[in-house]
């Protein structure tokens, strides 16, 4: 018998490690090929029920024998365009919102590259079905629009359990995650597990947005109870049915929640807190914002977005940020979280302290203006640094438009319609150029409408609003209003954060956000009245901002992706998600038969006689 000597089992291992690493580098599968191919050739009527694999009549019938699925599908191929054309021709045959926003979810738990293709190649028109307003909608009514189950449901009974509930996530990879606890669900309120409808929208638009990998995104709810009476009473309501759980109890629950998600998916996780009440999402940002890769989309990516609207506007009204005056209505995670952002780009700007650019901004709650010796516990939090003296309290919000004069008015009330008519009309009369953002979600709590707000400043004011309105006529001129919504920082920022695994976000980042999106607004956009680039564009438009952003990790050392590549711009244009089908078929090639044996040797001196 004969047998391998052991000195030249060492000798045949390293030239087959050779000829291997040769071959591999031949073969290299990147990413997107290897997600896009079965995965653990997954075969049958299992593949028909993987969303991320399933092909509907796309299979070509090579695909569909050597799966084990032939018969199973009618006996036509379609390509993906004409699935897309029978997708859209059913979205325009529903008969309302919610309906169509229950069958794109639909199609989403089918057949994710079309979906997403579908998604990618109509935003304008499907935004506002699976994003605000109808999502908010659906949250409202997600008893009715639950289908299947999407994401992780955990609870406050899974206490001490979390990490196991982790593990039953079937995907190991797992980049971003989306949270809410349901608390303040856009600007409905409390909707508990009805909440989840926001996680699965926001992740969507990780993909559709920002060509995110859908299996790189998980949703999660975090059930603790609602205190939503309606809910409680709802047979078809899908979560606890009890109180909420605050206090010592629920911070716990919080604390063991994000050291279970870095145990599970590691420090590179990026965790994005939704939709919490104002109080806890403020808490929860102070604690964990240097300990975990996370941040609060509604303080700080809504800040993003409404600065970068600032800063566009004032190309038009021509007064420099630090001249402005701006008055915010609301004073509650969302204009607190701007109001900072903007005190930090003004002290910035104007090179003065950060006490000096608050002077320039005033709140009105619902209390009214915020002015000294209010009742105690009223000036609580972080609006306390935007407190005024000199300013004769009011409720009145037109008396505090006249004693402000202000020159920007954004409204975060989730109060629908308190921007009035007279006080759009006295923004028109104190500015040449107002600027009015109505900023609450969805469309029935914005402050004012486009229309209001074009009409009652003759056509003057620079508007964005948080939902989307269609274009408004007015006087012969066709006015389109931008969409200020975080949507256009939150893709951006997460692409960055994922692709060059940062552990943390820090509050630069969302400077330079904001920046890089004011700065992507053309000339042309401007002429039309747009203080935002078009939706259609939003995906460069992310790219364009990851690049930036990671040029920032990279200059400060928080990049973890080395050696850095040449182009940050290249590499992230690299790992986008790709709509298109991938075919299952193996491909032509064989495995060149001189990689496999060792060269160069006289095999017959390995072996020695036993
Ligand atoms: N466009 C976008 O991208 C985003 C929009 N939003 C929207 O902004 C809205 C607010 O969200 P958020 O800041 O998280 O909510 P919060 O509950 O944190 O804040 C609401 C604020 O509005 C004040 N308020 C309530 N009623 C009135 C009133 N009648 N007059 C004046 N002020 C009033 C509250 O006063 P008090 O403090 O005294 O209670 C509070 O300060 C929501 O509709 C949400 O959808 C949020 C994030 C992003
Ligand atoms: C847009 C958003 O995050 C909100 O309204 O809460
Ligand atoms: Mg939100």
């Amino acid at each position: 018998m004969l047998k391998l000597k052991p000195s030249n089992l060492n000798q045949i291992q390293k030239t087959l490690n050779i000829q291997l690493a040769k071959y591999a580098k031949v073969s290299s599968i990147d990413e997107k090929e290897r997600l896009a191919k079965p995965r653990s050739q997954i075969k049958g009527v299992e593949l028909l029920r993987n969303p991320s694999l399933y092909k509907g009549m796309a299979f070509t019938i090579d695909e569909r024998q050597l799966l084990g699925i032939h018969g199973l599908l009618p006996p036509a191929v379609l390509s993906q365009e004409v699935q897309c054309l029978r997708i859209m021709e059913n979205f325009r045959r529903e008969k309302d919102d919610l309906d169509r926003y229950i069958s794109l979810i639909n199609l989403q738990y089918r057949n994710e590259k079309l979906f997403y293709k579908v998604l990618k190649d109509n935003l304008e028109l499907l935004m506002p079905i699976v994003y605000t307003p109808t999502v908010g909608l659906a949250c409202q009514k997600y008893g009715i629009a639950f289908r299947r189950s999407k994401g992780l449901f955990i609870t406050i009974h899974d206490k001490g359990h979390i990490y196991d509930v982790l593990c039953n996530w079937p995907e190991t990879t797992v980049k971003a995650i989306v949270v809410t606890d349901g608390q303040r669900i856009l600007g409905l309120g409390d909707l508990g597990c009805y909440g989840m409808g926001i996680p699965v929208g926001k992740l969507s638009l990780y993909t559709a947005l920002a060509g995110i990998y859908p299996t790189h995104c998980l949703p999660i709810m975090l059930d603790v109870g609602t205190n939503n009476k309606e809910l409680l009473d709802d047979p078809l309501y899908i979560g606890l049915r009890q109180e909420r759980v605050g206090g010592k109890v629920y911070e716990e629950f919080m604390d063991e929640f994000m050291d279970a998600v870095v145990a599970r998916f590691g420090y590179n996780c990026l965790i994005q807190f939704e939709d919490f009440a104002s109080h806890n999402a403020h808490k929860f940002l102070e604690k964990y914002r240097n300990k975990y890769c996370m941040f609060n989309d509604d303080i700080q990516g809504t800040a993003a977005v409404a600065l970068a609207g600032v800063l566009t506007s004032l190309r038009v009204s021509g007064i420099d940020l630090q001249d402005n005056r701006i008055l915010f209505v609301g004073a509650g995670q969302a204009a607190c979280g701007i109001a900072e952002l903007v005190a930090l780009a003004i002290s910035r700007k104007a090179n003065i302290s950060i006490d000096e650019a608050c002077e320039r901004i005033y709140m009105f709650d619902v209390d009214g203006l915020l002015v000294e010796n209010r009742p105690e516990g009223q000036l609580d939090g972080p609006k306390n640094k935007f407190v005024k003296t000199n300013f004769t309290p009011t409720r009145d919000l037109l008396n505090a438009v006249e004693q402000v004069k202000p020159t920007v008015l954004i409204g975060a009330t989730g109060v629908g319609g308190i921007f009035t008519e007279s006080v759009l009309k006295k923004m028109g009369e104190l500015n040449h150029r107002p600027i009015i953002f109505a900023l609450s979600n969805p469309t029935n709590k914005a402050e004012c409408t486009a229309e209001q707000a074009f009409r009652n400043t003759d056509g003057r004011c620079l508007f964005s609003s948080g939902s989307p309105f269609n274009p408004v006529e007015y006087n012969g001129k066709t006015y389109i209003p931008g969409q200020g919504n975080n949507s256009y920082i939150f893709p951006g920022v997460a692409l960055a954060t994922t692709v060059f695994q940062s552990k943390h976000i820090d509050e630069e980042v969302f400077l330079i956000a904001a920046e890089s999106l004011s700065e992507q607004v053309s000339e042309e956009d401007l002429s039309t009245g747009r203080i935002y680039p078009p939706m259609k564009q939003i995906q460069d438009v992310s790219v364009k901002i990851a690049t930036e952003v990671s040029k920032y990790y990279y200059s400060v050392g928080m990049a973890s992706l080395y050696p850095k590549p040449e182009c940050l711009e290249t590499h992230i244009r690299n790992q986008l998600y790709d709509t298109t089908y991938q075919s299952y078929v193996p491909s032509t090639w064989s495995w060149p038969e001189e990689h496999l044996k060792p060269k160069n040797c006289d095999q017959s001196s390995f072996y020695e006689n036993d």
